[in-house]
């Protein structure tokens, strides 16, 4: 028996040294045996890709079931190393970390009408194949990915391909129609109109399969909506929208029945018999969905231990010394042989063995070889220079204004659908008047007001920008999460994406900002002047708006909510605090926080406030026996504590605008410092 695989193995190393020759050098996994994956030497170097190979004809008829000259998409010689953080972060993990290989020196194919399975146990390198094939890698990659011929960039596959991720993230108050018509929106080139991008979601609905659901809400966690097949079937729906060449999904059917597993790789097998390349990642599939796959490809520790047609699998592993028990499915059998078990030191060692000398003989297989002529082959044969091509492609996403328009009509219909959160964005500030006036109750004139109308401002500047901290962090985060997915996509910039929610945020502020001041000022007996009166709504909506968009600032910075929230509520109350000067005289605190003041918002919306409110005003007298002062005047009280009020009036409201325009600035370069985090 191992003189025989020898002998094959001796017979694929030389043919492959032929082929190679023209791409550089690999080391073979023998070569290179490890114990761990961990540190391991990438030992490669690439030469242009050339000419054809005669040899490669005499594997086309091992490759059939392929359709030729159809494009491919080639990996040759890649190797993956991510940076993997070690230990604690009170340890200093965040600045120690250690190399780990996570695919190491794969080559494969991958035809256009094909769909292959990547199955592997946990942690064999699926998600991060498909990963680095959609360029979405974290780590440092060597070795080249070509697609037609063409070595494949970021953009490329951006626009040839797309990805569905594990975890399906939708929005789930809108309908499933709904949700692929804004998807259609941000995806399809700007020609499309309407009623073209209506018949395209139809046609995906159809094909799909979710035409009785397309009218249903999505649903989540509280809310029922469609089941857990459909929603990945609608995630899938999604990314067929602007017909990709490749369709890449990890794990489609984790969490789903048989049943259904079964009719969504049905589904994808029918799509890629319809000319698309698919790969998808998958645990263990079933008999049922091994029959439906047109390649199979099993990782092992991030190298290859087979890549074929899935009626090679068995005679490949009998020839290599693993038979097939009868009525097993071979993938089961076969992914278990490759598993690295780690249960005991001992069991470790053999499966580690094992599971070298697999990839190993793989590497040195008449199927590696045949592999390798293929791809050289397929670079002779689409090796065209269609860079015009990719140019024109590259402009083929629609205008500014329609990804604008679209998303602020995703987010508005979003809200809307859900009433209490709709109601709370109207209501919540206008709720905190009752307990505002039971506390401080109507104002008269007499010197105890001066104190009470201090209070109700101090209360006021205080409550509208945490009305927008709650705000934002119970909407902002699962519009971010689809944010963070969307712009890896290229879908649409940071920019843009944050102008949008500060846009449809704004009415919102407006109105219940409106209603709380206009409540609050009449039912208190606040100062019956007009214009007095505007200026503490105008102050009032500033503010809640001021709130919500430091939220989503500090949450583009902080990924988790609950910090974001945390930091903004300190960040508000320092600010209220240190710069307003109603609850301690700026004179008596200590120099920094008098120079700390100058930068808070809460400074200039103070003396709007109080200048506003105090001027105009008569106080009765009634202080006397108290050995208090008395003040007459609300404009002696004015002179007293905030002496330029009323003089720096128009600065400071051109000042607290700015900080409006500052924050969304603010907000901007956070998420573009933070960066967007990749989602699986
Ligand atoms: N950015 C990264 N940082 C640290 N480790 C990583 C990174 N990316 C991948 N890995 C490691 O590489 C290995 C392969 O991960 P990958 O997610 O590709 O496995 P998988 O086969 O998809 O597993 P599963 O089936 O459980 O999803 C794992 O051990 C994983 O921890």
């Amino acid at each position: 028996m191992m003189g025989t695989l020898e002998q094959q193995q001796l017979r694929a190393s030389s043919t492959r040294q032929q082929t190679l020759g023209q791409y550089g050098s690999f080391k073979t996994p023998k070569g290179t045996a490890q114990t761990s994956l961990v540190d391991t030497p990438v030992e490669m170097s690439l030469g242009e890709p050339s000419g054809g190979s005669t040899a490669a004809e005499d594997v086309r008829p091992k490759m059939n079931g392929t359709l030729d000259n159809k494009p491919s998409l080639n990996i040759i010689g890649f190797s993956y190393v991510v940076k993997e953080r070690t230990g604690h972060w009170w340890n200093g993990a965040c600045f120690r970390s250690r190399k780990k290989l996570v695919l190491n020196n794969l080559c494969m194919t991958f035809e256009t009408g094909e769909l292959t399975a990547l199955v592997g146990t946990s942690g064999s390198g699926k998600t991060s194949l498909l990963d680095v094939i959609s360029g979405r890698s974290t780590g440092v990659t060597t070795g080249v990915i070509s697609y037609n011929g063409q070595q494949c960039t970021r953009e490329m596959m951006r626009q040839k391909s797309s990805y569905v991720l594990q975890a399906d993230r939708l929005l789930p108050t809108l309908t499933v129609r709904e949700t692929l018509t804004y998807m259609a929106y941000l995806k399809l080139p700007g020609h499309f109109k309407p009623s073209d991008i209506d018949k395209k979601v139809q046609s995906v609905i159809i094909d799909m399969g979710l035409i009785h659901v397309a009218e249903s809400r999505i649903g989540g966690t509280v809310i029922r909506g469609v089941s857990g097949g459909e929603k990945r079937r609608i995630s899938i729906g999604v990314q067929l929208l602007k017909d990709p060449d490749i369709l890449l999904l990890d794990e489609p059917t984790s969490g789903l029945d048989a049943f259904t597993a079964h009719h969504l790789v049905q589904s994808l097998a029918d799509l890629a018999h319809k000319g698309k390349l698919v790969i998808m990642s998958i645990h263990q599939p079933r008999s049922d969905i091994f029959r439906l796959l047109d390649k199979i490809a099993i990782l092992t520790m991030g190298q290859l231990a087979f890549l074929g047609r899935p009626d090679q699998m068995v005679p490949y592993f009998t020839t290599i010394g693993y038979p097939c028990p009868v009525n097993q499915n071979p993938c089961d059998v076969y992914i278990d042989v490759t598993s690295v078990d780690r249960r005991t030191k001992k069991q470790e060692q053999r499966s580690l063995a094992r599971t070298r000398d697999i990839c190993a003989s793989f590497f040195d297989s008449d199927l590696q070889t045949g592999i390798i002529k293929r791809i050289t082959l397929g670079l002779s044969q689409h090796h065209v220079d269609n860079v015009e091509e990719m140019d024109a492609a590259s402009n083929d996403w629609p205008s500014w204004p329609r990804v604008f328009t679209c998303l602020l009509n995703r987010m508005n219909v979003h809200l809307k659908r859900d009433r209490s959160a709709f109601l709370a964005r109207f209501l919540l500030l206008p709720f905190f008047v009752p307990f505002i006036l039971m506390f401080l109750g109507r104002l008269g004139n007499n010197q105890g007001s001066i104190q009470d109308r201090l209070g109700i401002i101090y209360q006021s500047i205080q409550v509208a920008p945490y009305v927008g901290l709650v705000n934002g962090i119970a909407f902002f985060p699962v519009l971010r999460d689809l944010f963070y997915r969307e712009n890896h996509d290229g879908l649409y910039s940071t920019a843009t994406f944050v102008s949008a929610y500060y846009i449809h945020c704004l009415p919102f502020n407006i109105i219940s900002g409106a209603l709380f001041a206009s409540a609050l000022y009449w039912v208190a007996g606040m100062n019956p002047n007009i214009v007095s009166f505007g200026a503490f709504v105008l102050v009032s909506i500033m503010l809640q708006q001021f709130g919500e968009v430091m939220t989503i600032s500090i949450c583009g910075f902080f990924r988790n909510a609950q910090l974001a929230n945390n930091t903004t509520a300190l960040i508000f109350s320092a600010s209220g605090l240190v710069a307003s000067g109603l609850l301690r005289t700026m004179e008596n605190m200590p120099t920094i926080l008098q120079w700390a003041g100058y930068v808070a918002i809460h400074k200039y919306v103070t003396e709007i406030v109080v200048g506003n409110e105090f001027s105009g005003l008569q106080f009765t007298c009634d202080t006397s026996g108290r050995g208090q002062q008395c003040i007459k005047t609300g404009a002696e009280f004015i002179h007293a504590q905030y002496p330029q009020a009323l003089e720096h009036m128009t600065r400071n409201f051109i000042l607290t605008g700015a900080y409006l325009v500052a924050t969304l600035g603010l907000a901007i370069s956070l998420f573009k410092l933070r960066g967007s985090p990749v989602l699986h």
